[in-house]
């Protein structure tokens, strides 16, 4: 099991990640974001390429679709917290 990230950890984090739109979210366990895309297929595509690489790295997100947009959770659930494994699917999907 990934370590839950300590409070330096967890701001680096969010500076990086913040720009991006990413937040954490009101418990503190999780952070958050929402993703717009210009139609449904290209939400439901890009949904679909991370839920490949979600799938491969046995870390999946907690997600909600409505039309163009996604709104996504990421918490470690094993760990009961933060971790370096929501950091680095938050990156990829940021980065896609
Ligand atoms: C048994 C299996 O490894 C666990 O249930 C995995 C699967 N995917 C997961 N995804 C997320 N986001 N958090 C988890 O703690 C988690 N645990």
């Amino acid at each position: 099991m990934t370590e839950i990230l300590n409070d330096a950890d967890r701001d680096a984090l969010l500076a990086e990640l913040g720009p991006k739109g990413w937040t954490l979210t009101d418990d503190g366990k999780g952070i958050q974001c929402q993703f717009k895309f210009g139609t449904f297929p290209e939400a439901l595509g890009w949904m679909v390429r991370m839920g490949i690489i979600a799938e491969k790295m046995n870390h999946h997100p907690e997600w909600t679709n409505v039309y163009n947009r996604v709104d996504v959770t990421l918490t470690s659930h094993d760990a009961g917290g933060l971790t370096t494994l929501d950091a680095k699917l938050a990156r990829k999907m940021s980065a896609d």
